[in-house]
């Protein structure tokens, strides 16, 4: 069972694996928490482990005063030694994607397959991020949150029951740490790393993600050696929100492959 509670001001959730199954480390998306991965770890077996954790600033994890990708990957590291995992399966969504890709690198020995979601060696430009962060700090996220649902959710989607739900998850991240996590994006580019991540990797993408496209994330996955790339129909930038039974599945073939 999965437990969870809180370490160094981290909250997070630990499924520990039975006998020789893998675990998943999950990372999550900017404005979203762990529960972003609900409905894909409800799919998985039991026996798989699994450990996904609030990001700084998001959910119920303790802020700080500044974040970058480099810092929320030594949250991630602390977890992992916390809880003695030494082989992992690391699963990154968007921000979260570029932390796992910081690890790859950095945890190379103890990371033996990477999946990445909607994400890229480098999301944005300064241009996108600065007026976002001075908004949201000036005005708060709901004053953008049509604007990020918009680009989250294909438009079969925002008609559901859930929409308001992860409306409300977006809108109830505190603002300085959905500021900080955007600083955070907007200061990486790990491009130049990309050819030296050597994991069996799988790169996905919702074929309507407005916010990190196809064409972005296809790029990244060329420029990892031997990467399969797959584009998810009926999905924007959440695959794991809106096709959990896709998504689930794909982790589980490139897992077993
Ligand atoms: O909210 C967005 O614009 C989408 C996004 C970009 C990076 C991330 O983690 O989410």
């Amino acid at each position: 069972m999965e437990s969870f509670t809180t370490f160094d001001g981290l909250f997070h959730g630990h499924r520990p694996a039975t006998g020789n199954a893998p675990t998943l480390v999950f990372a999550n998306s900017l404005g979203t928490d762990l529960r972003v991965w609900d409905r894909v770890v409800a799919l998985l077996p039991d026996t798989w482990g699994v450990l996904r954790m609030d990001k700084r600033g998001h959910g119920l994890s303790a802020a700080r005063d500044t974040l970058s990708i480099e810092t929320l990957a030594d949250d991630a590291e602390a977890l992992l030694d916390h809880h003695g995992i030494t082989q992992f399966v690391g699963v990154g969504l968007s921000v979260g994607g570029l932390i796992m890709q910081r690890l790859a690198l950095r945890r190379a020995g103890a990371m033996t397959h990477l999946v990445l979601s909607d994400t890229a060696a480098k999301i944005g430009s300064p241009e996108i991020w600065n007026p976002r962060i001075d908004t949201v700090r000036a005005q708060g996220i709901a004053s953008i949150g049509d604007m990020i649902l918009q680009r989250w959710f294909v438009p079969a989607y925002r008609d559901t029951q859930d929409f308001a739900m992860w409306r409300a998850m977006l809108e109830r991240t505190p603002a300085e740490g959905y500021a900080q996590v955007c600083e955070a994006i907007r200061d990486a580019d790990y491009t130049a790393d990309l050819a030296r991540i050597a994991k069996p990797t799988l790169v996905v993408v919702g074929e309507g993600d407005a916010s990190t496209p196809p064409a972005l994330v296809k790029a990244t996955a060329e420029a990892i050696p031997g990467a399969r790339f797959v584009e998810i129909a009926e999905a924007g930038h959440l695959p794991c929100v809106e096709q959990p039974a896709r998504f689930a599945a794909l982790l589980q073939e490139h897992v077993a492959a």
